[in-house]
């Protein structure tokens, strides 16, 4: 089934006001609904409901909000055969400390190994794409040198990162997403892996989210992204950062690696090591 995210910007007051009025018109089907800050100077908020179908719900977003001025957008989201993709994701992972594995392979996990049980359902991140194995490894490595004091998981789709960072560093995590389905699955597993004493999760798009400036700065900062909006980021995660911590980022294809290290260099971060997998590259920076 397709889903279509209907969305607007609007001032802080406008904004709540839409907010609330979506969260009354469409709460019987439980559509998800997110608002996040898109621009802190100007204090102006995208406001996104997510409904199934195919554009098909316009004219009732519409006469929920009869009566406001809003630009009106829909993006119809990739239609994607999840039942394919679990399918084709069966095997256990091991990556770094880990063995990231679903349901039915409990069996194989042996002593001594690092669990985490993931239900990927909606979400990306079962350890089986290169970038995500990236981090794994790359969280292993910087963990076993320094254990931070926190953590930040930029687009956490399972939370299998903010769950690993949790297991191995036993520190606070928050873990955040621009997608309400991501957080909702992100919370299962969270749950699943008993990981909820640690891991807190939040709808946010990037790092403006006022509950992440509250638990920041963060000693270790993790986003696999895509590379351009880890470019975008640059400057948010650099001042989100404390003086001595890591950044562990991925989803940057080989050809892009050095653009997105010129965006952090010019934050002042440097490029520490590189892992690849396949054409995608993760890298750790830190000042
Ligand atoms: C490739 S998945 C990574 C999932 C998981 N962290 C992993 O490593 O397997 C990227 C996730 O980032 C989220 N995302 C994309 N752009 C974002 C942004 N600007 N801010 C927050 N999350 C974002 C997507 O919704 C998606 O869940």
């Amino acid at each position: 089934m397709k889903q279509t995210r209907y969305h607007f910007i609007a001032p802080k007051p406008d904004a709540d006001r839409a907010y609330a009025v979506l969260e009354a018109a469409f709460e019987d089907e439980g559509a998800p609904l997110a608002v996040a800050e898109v621009d802190e100077a100007a204090a102006l908020f995208e406001v996104s409901l997510y409904l199934d179908g195919e554009d098909d719900r316009r004219a009732d977003v519409e006469a929920a909000l009869a009566g406001e001025a809003f630009t009106i957008e829909a993006e119809v989201l990739p239609d994607i055969d999840w039942m394919s993709r679990v399918l084709a994701e069966l095997k256990p992972v091991r990556a770094g400390r880990f063995l990231v594995h679903g349901a039915h392979d409990r069996d194989k996990v042996r002593p001594g190994d690092l669990a985490i049980e993931i239900e990927a359902s909606e979400a990306f991140g079962t350890g089986h794409h290169g970038t995500t194995a990236g981090c794994l490894e790359m969280i292993s490595r910087l963990v076993a040198r320094r254990r931070p004091r926190n953590a930040l998981d930029v687009g956490t789709g399972t939370a299998v990162l903010a769950i690993a960072l949790a297991k191995l560093a036993r520190v606070p995590v928050l873990a955040s997403d621009i997608d309400p389905v991501a957080v909702r699955v992100a919370r299962g597993n969270i749950a699943l892996n008993h990981a909820s004493t640690m891991v807190d999760t939040v709808v946010a798009k990037g790092l403006s989210a006022p509950d992440i400036r509250r638990r920041g700065p963060f000693d270790l900062i993790v986003a696999n992204i895509l590379a351009g909006p880890l470019m975008m980021l640059a400057p948010d995660i650099a001042r989100s950062l404390s003086w001595d911590g890591d950044v562990v980022l991925s989803g940057i294809l080989e050809r892009q690696r050095r653009a997105v290290l010129a965006a952090y260099g010019i934050q002042g971060l440097v490029h520490r090591a590189t892992i690849r997998h396949g054409e995608w590259a993760t890298i750790h920076l830190s000042r």
